[in-house]
């Protein structure tokens, strides 16, 4: 009999906090002017950051002459076989997607997230939603709280090419945003154009056709995050953002200047350098299932710091959201059996917005609680 699954208690999403709890709100402004930060935000001491940690050694691909050169493609799978096979990080530089377009992305983050609250909570998360604008997640759990706003918005690539992230911002905000759509709109399709050379490269890493993966994703139902940390005046009681492994299939990240993302690997955390001419990519729990566990989703979180506030632009690259994940046959064989049970996206984002929220168990424990709701299957 499976163990069913049910998280700690303080990591169990809040659904419903009825009319009888007001979510604490998270106004960095005003929190950093008090001495301590509140106790929801402090993580236990086993979680803490740690001050000084290793910088992570990434491999760096180039995909200036990927796919036209052998070489640089021997070499391009051979790099991402070696990173994905240990801890599914890398960066890619020579990317194609227009540097001013980058600085536009976070220019309007900085706009979006300089607005006053009011402004933002018109677009406020709603409960077991994944999109919309979220302060430190008052709402969500009780404890272990992120020191950090976040404005998460879907983008769906599909034939009909419809402008979803830019009517996002229209429907939601007014026609005073359009702009902020129309970079974003721009920012998530060369995302997902990116996303797709990857998926080729990924392809001929693990041995199946060069179009395989860029064919499952190539119509997708991905989820844009912008991340905004404030400084913190206790940089070491809290975490921008907690230890997890993405449940998604690929995240595209782009730091601003400031450090602050980490990797668990070599069970040490080691942190990744900005460089604003690389984007870092790294395996999300679905790839890590569509791989049948050859490439690894690894533990990853984000620490803040007393002097300067940071940003970072997530793309969750997810597939159509009723596709089937399972792996290619290719990736079967007798000694080596499934990892995981077939299951689609939309239930395992499901899971992850209403029953558990995402550490570093996310894919066992979706597992185990697909045995005991067969109907999700
Ligand atoms: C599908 C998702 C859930 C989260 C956003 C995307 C991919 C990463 C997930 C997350 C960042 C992992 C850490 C916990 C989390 C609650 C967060 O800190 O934001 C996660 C996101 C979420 O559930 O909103
Ligand atoms: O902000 C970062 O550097 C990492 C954020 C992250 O891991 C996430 O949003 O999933
Ligand atoms: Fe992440």
């Amino acid at each position: 009999m499976a163990v069913i699954i049910s998280p700690r208690e303080e990591d169990k999403p809040n659904i419903d906090l009825g009319n009888h709890q007001t979510p604490l709100i998270f106004n960095p402004s005003l929190l950093n002017l008090q001495p301590n930060i509140p106790i929801q935000f402090i993580w236990p001491d086993e979680q803490k950051p740690s001050i000084d940690v290793p910088e992570l050694d990434v491999p760096l691909i180039d995909l200036r002459n990927f796919l036209s050169d052998t070489d640089s493609t021997l070499e391009a799978t051979r790099l991402i076989s070696k990173a994905c096979s240990k801890h599914g990080f890398f960066l890619v530089v020579n990317h194609g997607v227009r540097e001013e377009l980058i600085s536009d992305a976070h220019d309007y983050m900085g706009r979006f997230f300089d607005l006053p609250f009011p402004e933002k909570q018109r677009v406020q998360r709603k409960p077991d939603e994944s999109c919309g604008y979220a302060s430190s997640f008052t709402s969500r759990f009780s404890t272990k709280l992120p020191w950090k706003e976040t404005f998460s918005f879907p983008f769906s690539n599909n034939k009909n090419r419809s402008k979803t992230v830019q009517d996002y911002f229209c429907d939601a905000l007014g026609h005073g945003f359009e702009p902020f759509g129309k970079v974003y709109q721009k920012y998530c399709e060369a995302m997902s154009s990116l996303s797709l050379m990857i998926m080729e490269l990924l392809g001929l890493s693990l041995g199946v056709s060069r179009d395989y993966f860029r064919e499952f994703f190539e119509e997708n139902d991905s989820i844009m995050r912008l991340n905004y940390y404030p400084p913190c005046q206790k940089p070491d009681l809290t975490l921008g953002t907690g230890p997890h492994c993405d449940p998604t299939s690929l995240t595209i990240l782009h730091q601003d200047h400031v450090n602050g993302l980490q990797v668990f690997v070599e069970n040490q955390w080691q942190s990744i350098r900005p460089n604003p001419k690389a984007f870092v990519v790294n395996i999300g729990d679905t790839f890590m299932a569509l791989s049948n566990n050859r490439y690894k989703s690894c533990l990853h979180r984000a620490v803040v710091n007393r002097e300067s506030e940071r940003k970072s632009l997530a793309f969750f690259l997810c597939p159509k959201k009723d596709r089937v994940v399972k792996p290619p046959g290719e990736l079967l064989d007798r000694i080596t059996p499934r990892k995981y049970p077939d299951f689609t996206w939309s239930v395992f984002l499901e899971f992850t917005q209403k029953h558990y929220r995402a550490d570093m168990n996310t894919l066992q424990a979706f597992s185990e609680w697909l045995t005991t709701n067969p109907s999700k299957t």
